[in-house]
């Protein structure tokens, strides 16, 4: 595809990953426009600075919730293709203020589409759905179990056991306002493809990181303490669930994967973008530990309990008939063997460099949590997507990103 002179209109242009995109599509030679919303100080976004792209973006003033400033970016832009990723994108805070998340990843979404209907636009729109409208994923009968007596039989019982990997055709359950969300814009797109004959297509990607990650997500909580250790500015590790499993690619093969999507993908249609990965929020700590310089002999509990010697050697036994690179510790928890609770406080890592701690802190629990995700990308390869990235690259991009001392808070 060449991208030479196209219009590319992009929201969330200044977000984590609305900057990376917005960096491969200006070295392809497109002309970038990004919906930036005023600021008092007249301050460009920081992504947008750390990638040195803040003059190379024009910035059309405007915002998701004022649909007239849609429909002048759609104006100014003359767009062949839009990028709708900008969205409360964080899903704790849709807990704490559920409206905000579905005015801005609702409402903002509605506006978008009637303004592209009303102006007419024939540019192809790819949304940025997510891996979180899935929710929850039955992984055994165990688990179907127990998921019924928390949330009662919201869901008739799956045909196959387990739902893993993920693939488009299974259901959707969110579990946060943040993911019922995604589900209401990833309809909304389809239903104007099918009602207007808006060409829509919806990327379901799975979780992605890399350097400049926010904060508040559970790789940057993991590699900005890392990096706090490593130069004694902190003493341990706090965190919250970490049996949990995501699906992390780099975010660069993401943006590659809304690329191909923008070129490739089938009007009205959904594609998963993913690693065909998954590992625990435990796991992302000990590799990131490694990295970092700490050899790591063994971890067991607060209370001594839950040994496990050489937890990061790296097992490829298959799960869920699929294999795939991961450590010993996500086999043990993927498999039941263990699991980590509130009431084991912590975890001590003892290492060639002394005992590590992790300690559990209640408030960073979630009142409903998605235990794992784990993508099926079939559909989005036969199309041309690759992942090029390893975790381990991914770790290495945001530890190196901490190193500088201005970025670790
Ligand atoms: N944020 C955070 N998460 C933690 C922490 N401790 C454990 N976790 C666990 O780490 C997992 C990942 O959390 P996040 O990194 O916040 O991402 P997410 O909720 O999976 O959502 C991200 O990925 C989606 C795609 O699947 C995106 O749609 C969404 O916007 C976001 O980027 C969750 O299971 C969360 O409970 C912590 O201290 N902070």
């Amino acid at each position: 595809m060449n991208w030479n002179d196209k219009n590319i209109f992009i929201t969330g242009v200044g977000g984590f990953a609305g900057s990376y995109l917005a960096e491969e599509l200006l070295n392809q030679g497109a002309n970038v426009f990004g919906l930036v919303r005023r600021r008092a100080d007249g301050t460009k976004p920081k992504n947008l600075i750390d990638h040195g792209i803040q003059n190379d973006v024009t910035a059309l003033e405007g915002d998701l919730t004022n649909i007239t400033s849609l429909a002048n970016a759609l104006d100014e832009s003359e767009p062949d293709y839009i990028f709708h990723l900008a969205a409360q994108s964080f899903v704790p805070r849709s807990f704490e203020n559920s409206a905000e998340t579905q005015i801005i990843n609702c409402i903002g979404t509605s506006n978008l589409l009637e303004a592209s209907r009303v102006k007419d636009t024939d540019a192809k729109i790819v949304f940025a759905g997510s891996s979180e409208e899935y929710g929850l994923v039955i992984s055994s009968e165990n688990q179907y179990e127990s998921a019924t007596k928390e949330y009662g039989t919201i869901f008739p019982k799956p045909e196959t056991i387990p739902e893993l990997p993920i693939k488009e055709t299974n259901p959707l359950r969110p579990m946060s306002p943040y993911a019922v969300s995604k589900v209401y814009g990833d309809h909304l797109m389809q239903n104007y493809y099918h009602s207007y004959g808006l060409d829509t297509t919806v990327s379901r990607a799975f979780n992605h990181e890399g350097a400049g990650r926010g904060l508040m997500f559970v790789t940057s909580v993991v590699t900005n303490q890392i990096m706090k250790l490593k130069f004694g500015e902190i003493e341990n590790i706090t965190i919250g669930n970490l049996n949990a499993f995501r699906d992390w690619s780099h975010v660069k093969d993401i943006v590659q994967g809304y690329m191909t999507l923008a070129t490739k993908g089938k009007s009205g249609e959904v594609y998963n973008q993913g690693s065909m990965r998954t590992n625990s929020v435990l796991s992302y700590i000990l590799l990131g530990l490694e990295e970092a310089g700490w050899n790591i002999e063994s971890a067991e509990t607060f209370k001594g309990e839950k040994k496990i010697s050489n937890p990061t050697e790296s097992d490829n036994s298959s799960v869920y008939g699929v294999n795939f690179e991961k450590t010993v510790v996500d086999r043990m928890l993927l498999e039941g063997e263990l699991e980590y609770t509130l009431s084991d406080q912590g975890i001590n890592l003892e290492t060639d460099k002394g005992q590590v701690k992790i300690q559990f802190n209640p408030d960073r629990f979630r009142p409903a949590e998605v235990p794992i995700l784990f993508s099926n990308t079939e559909k989005i390869q036969k199309i041309g997507a690759t992942i090029q990235h390893s975790l381990k690259d991914i770790v290495k991009d945001q530890l190196n990103f901490y190193l500088k001392k201005d970025n670790r808070q």
